[in-house]
């Protein structure tokens, strides 16, 4: 498809990068640039679907984003092309509202107004422009040389390559990666990324360090550990040998899998206690090996000298052996029953990391490892010259990761949302976000009573004669009337801004009696609550009704943009400030647009409790969110109908969004989509004011700090807000931005 003039040309290729969501005024910028770089040879444009073209584009916007970077053969993007007047006209054309713009993804108004539905629709009028938009050819930049910067390799930052990537799903990283020069001359290599045609990662890594936080206290210690690493076989393809030396009465024992002798005896032996249970520790050689007896099993732990695990569980009598995962199963149940009652994440495989984790915490030595057992000239050949030295890994970095990383650094949310999430830890390269399974939408956990009926949704409660667009009627449909008979969002897909603003007034005042209710029975959070106190009051919050499946209208409605998803880029950050990950932005979002949902399981408030009071440590970073927002229309709410989300083990990006008091960023809104039951709805993070690129997304948790305190379940904030009230935050941070 070549058109034949240059004016043709330059449409087609303007139409190319439309079509892609980049704004008309840079792209045309950018095509002048090229033509002048390029000699005006337009096939080197138009190659591979404007490839070139649409990188161009990319690495514009990211120099727009004021960062200085070193492109080719060390050119300045500055110093590309000159204006050309034959687009001239062109460039005076409005910017295309996709540019830059994540609440683009909605629909704007149709051309028609909105109708009595007919019996069928011929076709459907509204096609997802989200999904539109994402479905972009392949993009393909022009092969270029490395940069040379002359900065030294201490000095460049990387940001890590995906760990395993499935080679179905993940882009693969191209040998060129591109590197940037921020204002303080550090160089930063970023990876680039080869995408599919279908892929929907965005398609460029974004070129910017966060904006700064303050830097108040040391980094605290955030991140689980993946899971265990369990070996099979004696000597893995990883060329781990898998010996166990010694044993508690120092007699030479077996191999359990090969049945060959081991060949150290094991003199002195330690013991230790993990998790109550009485370890043996044996004397090693570049292994070691960990014991636990009881009358009808042995367990044995051994470390190899890349740092893995392996567990061995003996039993006296010959019994036929399970599958690993029938063994699990069983072991699980086992445990259930025994407990009644266990954590949602409970796994074997999860006990069995914490064991090693126990193990790397048990090592006396710093580095992870007994010095004594370093392979040394002066050791023997076993590079151990201390028997009762204890090697619980080289690396216990690797030891945890080296099978399954905790996540997909290239996407967290594991192709469960439309746009890659990727995670950066430009600070701590080795940690990875804590270990959580992503899931997009909430799920009931056990006991919540959830009435997601049809038959409850009435006429009043769904526009069933609409079709099309809700919003682009000239008289707004029954989903309207929570919002007092005007739609919520604009046609752009941004919550209106009156309605914003109230939304933001009740969320800074949420102190205030006036927008608090208070339970005139037992208030459910209390019931459940050991101390038993004063209900506190539950915000008093304004609702959104998006039209749902029992209406007449398309997905594409208007009034439908949190189920529609998350359409914003966003990232996973390493915030670097004391408060551990982070989320951001990739682009400029304006006020108004919907981010993402915060998304967990559905517990009752006293299932949280049980699970509070069961695992109080790890759960000091769960944030659960109260589904409060109706009770004031309530008395006597039972315990299976208070409701709240948990996202500490399932949850999707909302997860990683940190709070900040008063100022924050995004406000909470509640959503009511399946049911009319104000019991259950949906907490959906909107902007509350225009957002820069990367600049950190926060909200405000409500938290009453010194409520908190007083239970002992706060944490000190360091939102840096000059309105923070947690007074008895390190003095640094007040007033700090
Ligand atoms: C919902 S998580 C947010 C993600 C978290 N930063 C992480 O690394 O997983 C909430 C936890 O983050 C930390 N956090 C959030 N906001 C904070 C703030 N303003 N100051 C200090 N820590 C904060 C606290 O540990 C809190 O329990």
């Amino acid at each position: 498809m070549r058109s034949s003039s240059t004016t043709e040309r330059a449409k087609a290729a303007l139409n190319a990068m439309k079509d892609l969501g980049f704004g008309r005024k840079l792209a045309v910028k950018v095509l002048k640039n090229l033509l002048e770089l390029y000699e005006n040879k337009w096939e080197l444009i138009e190659d591979e679907n404007y490839r070139a073209f649409a990188d161009a584009i990319l690495d514009a916007q990211v120099q727009d984003n004021g960062i200085r970077r070193q492109v080719g053969d060390g050119q300045e993007m500055s110093d590309f092309g000159t204006q050309d007047q034959q687009f001239s006209e062109m460039s005076t054309q409005e910017a295309s509202p996709l540019l830059n713009n994540c609440g683009s993804g909605v629909p704007g108004p149709s051309s028609s107004s909105r109708r009595r539905k007919p019996a069928h629709n011929s076709h459907d009028e509204m096609d997802d422009p989200v999904d539109a938009e994402t479905d972009s050819p392949l993009l393909k930049r022009p092969r270029r040389k490395q940069p040379e910067t002359g900065a030294s390799s201490e000095d460049r930052a990387i940001i890590p390559m995906p760990q395993e990537p499935s080679p179905s799903s993940l882009p693969s990283p191209t040998s060129e990666g591109t590197r940037v020069v921020d204002e303080s001359g550090k160089v930063i290599t970023y990876m680039k990324y080869r995408r599919d045609v279908n892929s929907k990662r965005p398609s460029s890594a974004p070129l910017k360090e966060p904006k700064a936080e303050p830097d108040l206290l040391p980094e605290s210690n955030y991140g689980d550990a993946p899971l265990a690493v369990i070996f099979p076989s004696d000597s893995d393809s990883a060329g781990n040998q898998w010996r166990e030396r010694g044993s508690q009465e120092g007699s030479e024992r077996e191999n359990p899998k090969t049945g060959a002798p081991s060949t150290s005896k094991a003199p002195n032996n330690m013991s230790s206690r993990i998790n109550g249970q009485k370890i043996s520790i044996a004397p090693c050689t570049n292994n070691c090996v960990l014991r636990e007896e009881s009358p009808c099993s042995k367990l044995e732990i051994a470390s190899s000298s890349n740092g893995q695990f392996k567990l061995a569980i003996y039993s006296p009598v010959n019994l036929p052996t399970p599958s690993l995962s029938d063994f699990f199963k069983l072991v699980e149940d086992k445990c259930l029953h025994s407990y009644k009652l266990l954590p949602a994440d409970f796994s074997l495989a999860r006990i069995m990391n914490e064991m090693c984790e126990a193990l790397v915490v048990h090592n006396p030595s710093d580095t992870g490892m007994s010095s004594s057992c370093l392979p040394d000239e002066a050791t023997d050949t076993n590079g151990c010259t201390d028997d009762n030295a204890v090697v619980v890994a080289q690396n216990p970095q690797l030891a945890l990761g080296v099978v399954r990383p905790a996540h997909d650094s290239s996407d967290i949310a594991r192709g469960e949302e439309k746009f890659f999430i990727p995670v950066f830890n430009d600070y701590t390269s080795d940690e990875t976000p804590p270990n959580f399974a992503y899931i997009p939408q909430n799920l009931v956990c056990d006991n919540a009573c959830l009435n997601l009926c049809l038959a409850r949704i009435g006429d009043e409660n769904c526009c069933a004669d609409c079709y099309g667009d809700c919003l682009g009627g000239p008289v707004s449909c029954a989903c309207a009337r929570e919002t007092g008979g005007e739609f919520a969002y604009t046609s752009e897909g941004l919550v209106r801004r009156e309605f914003m603003d109230e939304c933001l007034e009740i969320t800074h005042d949420r102190w205030d009696p006036q927008h608090r209710v208070y339970c005139e029975g037992e208030c459910p959070v209390e019931r459940s609550n050991e101390a038993m106190g004063k209900c506190k009051g539950h915000l008093r919050r304004k609702f959104i009704k998006e039209c749902w499946s029992k209406c007449g209208c398309n997905k594409g409605c208007g009034n439908r943009v949190v189920q529609r998803g998350i359409t914003c880029q966003l990232q996973v950050f390493m915030t670097g400030n004391g408060k551990g990950w982070g989320l951001r932005t990739v682009d400029e979002i304006p006020k108004g647009t919907f981010v993402c949902e915060y998304a967990g399981e559905i517990l009752t408030a006293k299932e949280y409790q049980e699970r509070y009071n069961q695992r109080k440590a790890s759960l000091m970073n769960s944030q659960p969110v109260l589904l409060d927002a109706d009770w004031a229309a309530r008395s006597g709410l039972k315990n299976e109908e208070a409701l709240c989300l948990d996202a500490t083990f399932y949850g999707n990006v909302a997860r990683f969004i940190n709070h900040r008091c008063y100022d924050a960023n995004l406000v909470e809104i509640p959503i009511e989509i399946e049911t009319p039951d104000r019991l259950y709805y949906h907490l959906a993070l909107f902007t509350s004011r225009k957002i820069e690129p990367l600049e950190e997304l926060t909200w405000d948790y409500g938290i009453d700090f010194k409520e908190t305190e007083r239970q002992n379940r706060s944490f000190k904030c360091l939102c840096g807000s000059k309105y923070c009230r947690d007074t008895k935050r390190s003095r640094k941070g007040k007033g700090k931005q």
